[in-house]
């Protein structure tokens, strides 16, 4: 039998939107078991604050380098997570860190997390992994996505037909990414295109509001086709997968000058657009498609990538198989921590890919 581990898991993802805290159980293998979560909003000030990070963090050529306000964010972004730690008021064997991403360069060969793992480990009292993407870079790999080995344990779970036909897990966060489960293989994954990202941005310029809340405005818009074509001419879709994105990789120019509903409708069906181009290059379609992160609350994005996969593949909020559409990514930082603590592969190949499956993560011991 193996160790079973209680992690702690802590993502603040690219929608910038606040900290989301897990706690789980664990072997690192197949045996998941999420016991706790809470959840740390950023509040308006501090969003500003990362925004302005992700400005100064343009001119880095260099992973260590904290130019501009960097180094001030990093120390309020740790504070924030031995905040959201305290929070939860658990005492786990470790804790995933993943810090904020303010700069994904794969090409490059670099990605930043702001995220002290050193001081979290410190006021926490728990060790700390964190530091996760940099070691598949070093490998040739993309960095990201990193939760597909998570989204693998989660499929052991479902009945074995569901197994069988092979299984979509779609996070729909800032940036989406998905990962393609068929029994027997290595999972295969790659960020989708714009999550929820643009479609925040479209209503907070244009009806200063930070998201739109179930889809809402979108249902009330038209989709265009035709502007949701000059998004997808961009390179990033005709590349094979592995591949990631960076937060700044698509921007609002095409839907600019459109009415808010029919700006927020093109750009949430864009968002289904992308996920199922996702799927094209696949041998075999899976039948059925997870959806977590926040976009699974958007019924338009919801409705559009049903409608596009079509009747032969299911598409439901991962909430309907019991595994959590909001703490999936948090738990899997944590189930990752284990891993790294076992030695065990983050990533693989057909998820980043690197040369060859690979550890990675920094630990930051309790002292
Ligand atoms: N009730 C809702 N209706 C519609 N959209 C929602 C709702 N709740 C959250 N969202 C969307 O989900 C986003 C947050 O999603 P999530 O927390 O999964 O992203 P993230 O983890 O920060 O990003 P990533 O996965 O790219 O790192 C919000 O910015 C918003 O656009
Ligand atoms: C560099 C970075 O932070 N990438 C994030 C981002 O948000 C979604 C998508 O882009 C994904 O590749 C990744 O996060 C998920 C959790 C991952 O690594 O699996």
């Amino acid at each position: 039998m193996q160790q079973i581990i209680r992690a702690i898991g802590l993502m603040s993802g690219t929608s910038m939107d606040g900290i989301d805290v897990a706690l789980i159980e664990t072997d690192g293998l197949a045996y998941v078991k999420p016991l706790n979560s809470a959840v740390l909003p950023y509040n308006e000030d501090f969003k500003k604050q990362i925004e302005q990070a992700l400005a100064d963090a343009q001119s880095v050529t260099n992973r260590q380098e904290r130019p501009g306000c960097l180094n001030e964010v990093e120390q309020a972004i740790t504070a924030w997570h031995i905040y959201a730690v305290a929070q939860l008021g658990e005492i786990a064997d470790v804790i995933g860190f993943h810090g904020q991403t303010v700069l994904h360069r794969p090409d490059e060969g670099y990605t930043i997390q702001l995220g002290d793992g050193a001081a979290l480990a410190r006021e926490s009292g728990m060790n700390v992994v964190f530091d996760m993407r940099a070691n598949d870079m070093v490998h040739g790999g993309q960095g990201a996505p990193l939760v597909p080995i998570y989204h693998q344990a989660l499929a052991a779970q479902l009945d074995e037909q569901t197994r069988k036909n092979g299984v979509g897990f779609i996070n729909i966060g800032g940036i989406s990414n998905a990962t393609f489960v068929f029994e027997g293989q290595d999972p295969i994954a790659l960020d989708c295109g714009p999550g929820n990202a643009l479609l925040d941005q479209w209503v907070q310029s244009e009806a200063n509001i930070a998201y739109d809340d179930g889809g809402l405005i979108a249902d009330k818009g038209v989709a265009h086709d035709d502007v949701i074509e000059r998004y997808v001419r961009l390179p990033f879709f005709d590349r094979e997968g592995p591949k990631s994105l960076d937060r700044g990789d698509f921007t609002l120019e095409h839907v600019q000058g459109m009415a808010l509903a029919d700006g927020a409708a093109t750009l949430a069906k864009l968002t289904a657009a992308a996920i199922a181009k996702s799927a094209t290059d696949l041998d075999q379609m899976p039948k059925t498609l997870i959806v977590s992160g926040g976009g699974a609350r958007n019924a338009c994005i919801m409705r559009y990538l049903s409608e596009i996969m079509g009747d032969a593949v299911n598409v439901a909020a991962s909430d309907t198989y019991g595994f959590s559409s909001d703490m999936m990514e948090a738990e899997a930082w944590a189930y990752l921590a284990v891993r790294s603590l076992k030695g065990l592969p983050l990533t693989f190949p057909s998820t980043t890919g690197c040369e060859k499956p690979v550890t990675g993560g920094v630990l930051a011991k309790a002292i």
